[in-house]
């Protein structure tokens, strides 16, 4: 199969979606994969190091779209890249459609096949090519969230772990998982005092087995988190209703509860976030204040550390890379029913049920789509 790999354009989005080592894998199952010039070259991973992995150095975007067969990029393509998309073309990256209409009807109108990472799933129930990120995002989130509290940036002054003699900030997680797990990690590191809040019960217990008395856990309903606003510095957006869009958790009402300078972080931001009053940023301009509050809503955070977040992203889209390009997508998808999970749209039709039923489309399963 012929694998096309085009740099990114995303505001400061410096991932690439395929490293030198994953290049050199598909060439080794008899590939051919065409690498766009200087993709890599902003993490240290030059167009020489591609060569070297057999891969072709392709000069423009346009070639790589018109030349390939499969695709695999980080973001979800922008206007310019989904104009170029035809069908029969495969497209494997990131998509978060439910709360992005131009995309999903730019999808629909190409033709093409896109696999959705963050929809591919896994044995133990889990979301395989989202976790990396999740983890990137989730570590990243705390450090976002300390700087923002900084009085400088608009915070509220408060030093996460407090001082001897000062207590430290109250940080809240909203969904334990990958994202909420991780971030509450690095909260406890930093010595804040973390409650993490979720509706599964399992979820909570094995938070508390895991952390005991160090970590609060709540059951998540609208009053826990209405309560606990006054007191709390930071909190974390980190929920997920997988390919849905977001669920609202804190109103714009509930704003003046908190004290002037607190910091919501939304990591849920590229499902359309978990704050009424969340509208996604870039890393350029990551912030901005609505009444007293600080917000941070980067809809990309993993792009901030590209490098480590690059390694990461293929260690896990490789395998199924490999596979879809030896067998071909659709027997790739129908001998792996966590893989076919992965469909969003194919020749057309939206083949994932809640960004049909988000977004007003038709949904035809992914299997029936296939034929
Ligand atoms: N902004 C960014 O750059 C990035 C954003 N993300 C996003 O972060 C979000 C979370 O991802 P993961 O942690 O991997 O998902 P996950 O599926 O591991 O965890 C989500 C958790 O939210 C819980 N949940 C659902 N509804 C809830 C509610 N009403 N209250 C409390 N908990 C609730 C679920 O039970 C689950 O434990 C996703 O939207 C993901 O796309 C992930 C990586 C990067
Ligand atoms: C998951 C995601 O949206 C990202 O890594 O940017
Ligand atoms: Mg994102």
């Amino acid at each position: 199969m012929l694998i096309g790999v085009p740099k990114e354009i995303k505001n400061h989005e410096y991932r690439i979606g395929l490293t030198p080592a994953g290049a050199r894998e598909l060439a080794r199952n008899g590939h051919k994969v065409m690498v766009q010039r200087d993709g890599g070259k902003a993490i240290g991973l030059t167009n020489e190091m591609y060569e070297k992995a057999g891969a072709e150095i392709v000069d423009t975007a346009e070639e790589i779209f018109r030349r390939a067969e499969m695709i695999i990029k980080v973001k979800e393509p922008q206007p310019v890249e989904y104009a170029m998309l035809r069908e029969g073309q495969l497209l494997y990256t990131y998509l978060h459609l439910a709360p992005d209409p131009d995309q999903t009807a730019g999808l629909v109108k190409s033709g093409c096949t896109a696999i959705a990472y963050e929809t591919v799933t896994d044995r133990k129930g889990g979301l395989p090519l989202l976790a990396p990120m999740s983890e990137v995002a989730g570590r990243m989130s705390i450090q976002a969230g300390a700087h923002a509290l900084e009085k400088a940036q608009g915070g509220s002054g408060v030093l996460l772990g407090g001082v001897p003699g000062v207590k430290p900030a109250e940080v809240l997680v909203i969904g334990g998982g990958v994202v909420g797990i991780n971030a509450a990690r690095m909260a406890m590191g930093m010595n804040a005092h973390v409650t993490i809040l979720d509706r599964s019960l399992d979820r909570l217990k094995y938070l508390d087995e895991l952390y005991g008395h160090q970590l609060t856990t709540i059951y998540s309903t609208h009053d826990a988190i209405e309560e606990r606003l006054p007191e709390t510095d930071l909190v974390i957006g980190a929920v997920l209703i997988p390919g849905a869009a977001a669920p609202k958790l804190v109103s714009r009402d509930q704003l003046k509860l908190m004290r002037p300078g607190s910091v919501l972080v939304d990591v849920a931001i590229d499902q359309g976030g978990c704050f009424e009053t969340s509208k996604a940023t870039t890393h350029q301009n990551p912030t901005y204040e609505v009444d007293g509050i600080i917000h941070y809503c980067v809809a990309n955070m993993p792009g901030g550390v590209a490098r480590t977040s690059t390694f990461a992203l293929t260690n896990a889209t490789l395998p199924f890379a490999v596979q879809l390009a030896n067998k071909g997508p659709k027997k790739a998808m129908l001998d792996d029913e966590h893989l076919l999970n992965g469909l969003n749209v194919h020749a057309g039709k939206i083949t994932y049920k809640a960004v049909a039923d988000d977004l007003g489309y038709e949904y035809v399963p992914a299997a029936q789509a296939l034929g």
